[in-house]
């Protein structure tokens, strides 16, 4: 292989070839041996090969080389070009304009419709304000001790000032807690004078009921007695 490109070189044009160049049998770095690489016989060129390679689509599409294609290379006592002004008039919400200015993404409100969205409470009753309630030893149950609530007793309290609902087999007192409730005191009252267990379940099983609601316990609910 290398004989035959030697003999084509010089058949072809050995008056256009000032710098013979050697013809290297095999490249020390070739991984692939399949290669033959040719060389300028220039021993001291070490120059590394320019990146974006000459005619690449990074040279083409960049602007930042000059017109024949060259990058410029700044010396060490050359400043940087500073960046390119951020384009204002292209600026749009949500989208990075590559400038480090604060992103427009708040300039529109949130959209507020939600079927199952939490109400503006009152001020004084948020979840800090409930807790506090609860720890300020006021009486919260309504009752003496704790009852045995038959269904039919549990039917009558069903009003916003007497309202008690069934949670997991315990009765609950649950007026105080309707002005606390983020859900709203409407949804809460769904549930006054029956059992709550199926719906608390499917809205937000996560809330610690039992916790949030030890203060306002009344009782357990029993079955009617046989007559
Ligand atoms: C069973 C009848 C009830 C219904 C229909 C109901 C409904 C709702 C709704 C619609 C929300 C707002 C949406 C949400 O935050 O995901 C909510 C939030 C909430 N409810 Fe209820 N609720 C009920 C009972 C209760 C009870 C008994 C408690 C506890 C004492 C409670 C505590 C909460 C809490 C803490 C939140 C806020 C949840 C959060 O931020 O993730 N709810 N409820």
């Amino acid at each position: 292989m290398a004989s035959y490109l030697r003999s084509w070189l010089y058949a072809q044009t050995p008056s256009d070839v000032p710098n013979t160049p050697s013809i290297v049998e095999s490249a020390p770095h070739d991984s692939d041996g399949d290669t033959e690489t040719i060389h300028g016989g220039d021993d001291t060129d070490d120059m590394p090969p320019s990146f974006p390679s000459v005619n690449s689509a990074q040279r083409i599409a960049s602007d930042k080389f000059t017109e024949n294609g060259i990058p410029m290379i700044l010396t060490d006592t050359q400043p940087m070009l500073p960046p390119p002004p951020p384009l204002l008039a292209q600026r749009q919400p949500g989208i990075s304009s590559g400038s480090l200015a604060v992103p427009l993404t708040t300039i529109k409100p949130p959209a507020k419709s939600s079927k199952r969205g939490k109400v503006a409470l009152a001020p004084g009753h948020g979840p800090l304000d409930w807790a506090n309630l609860k720890k300020s030893g006021q009486d919260l149950r309504g009752v003496d001790t704790f009852l045995r609530v038959t269904p039919s007793m549990l039917r009558r309290h069903n009003k916003r000032e007497d309202a008690w609902a069934v949670f997991n087999g315990k009765v609950y007192n649950i007026t105080p807690y309707l002005s606390y409730h983020p859900g709203g005191e409407r949804e809460l009252m769904r549930v006054a004078g029956r059992d709550g267990s199926k719906l608390f379940a499917l809205t937000h099983a996560w809330v610690n009921l039992d916790y949030m609601l030890d203060g306002c316990m009344v009782g357990f609910l029993t079955a009617e007695p046989s007559s």
